[in-house]
């Protein structure tokens, strides 16, 4: 009796259809209240919200980067692949990839 393991030899795994939100910098940039605030890091967006009081490097650290770009700090500290696993809780979207006029109005027409 031979078993026969199928092993997605057609790549279609899961995620490959999902669709992703994208945030224009302008958007993020208002999420910078201790109630509603976001960050991106290498190019994704995080609401962190629910996340400032359990981080174990503080919720200041977090504040000053509410609403920019907060790679460079995240990775000056060298975060742990478990703190790099645990951003996926956290994600909701990524950055506009191009921020020209005629991207903003495909967008608001979608
Ligand atoms: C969603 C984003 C973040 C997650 C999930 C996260 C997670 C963690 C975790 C799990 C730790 C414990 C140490 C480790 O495992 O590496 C930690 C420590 C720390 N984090 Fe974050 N972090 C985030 C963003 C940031 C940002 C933006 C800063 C900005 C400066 C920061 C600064 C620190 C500091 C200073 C420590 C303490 C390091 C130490 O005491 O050794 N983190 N973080």
């Amino acid at each position: 009796m031979a078993t026969v393991v199928a092993s997605g030899s057609d790549g279609k795994e899961q995620g490959v259809e999902t669709s992703v939100t994208y945030y224009r910098l302008e958007e993020v940039a208002k999420r910078n209240s201790p109630e509603d605030i976001w960050l991106v890091i290498h190019g994704r967006v995080y609401d962190v919200s629910r996340f400032l009081n359990e981080h174990p490097g503080g919720e200041e650290v977090l504040m000053e980067q509410a609403g920019g770009d907060a790679t460079e700090s995240f990775e000056d500290v060298g975060h742990s692949s478990d703190a790099r696993e645990m951003l996926k809780q956290y994600y909701i979207g990524d950055v506009h990839p191009v921020r020209t006029r005629s991207a903003c109005k495909r967008e608001e027409a979608i």
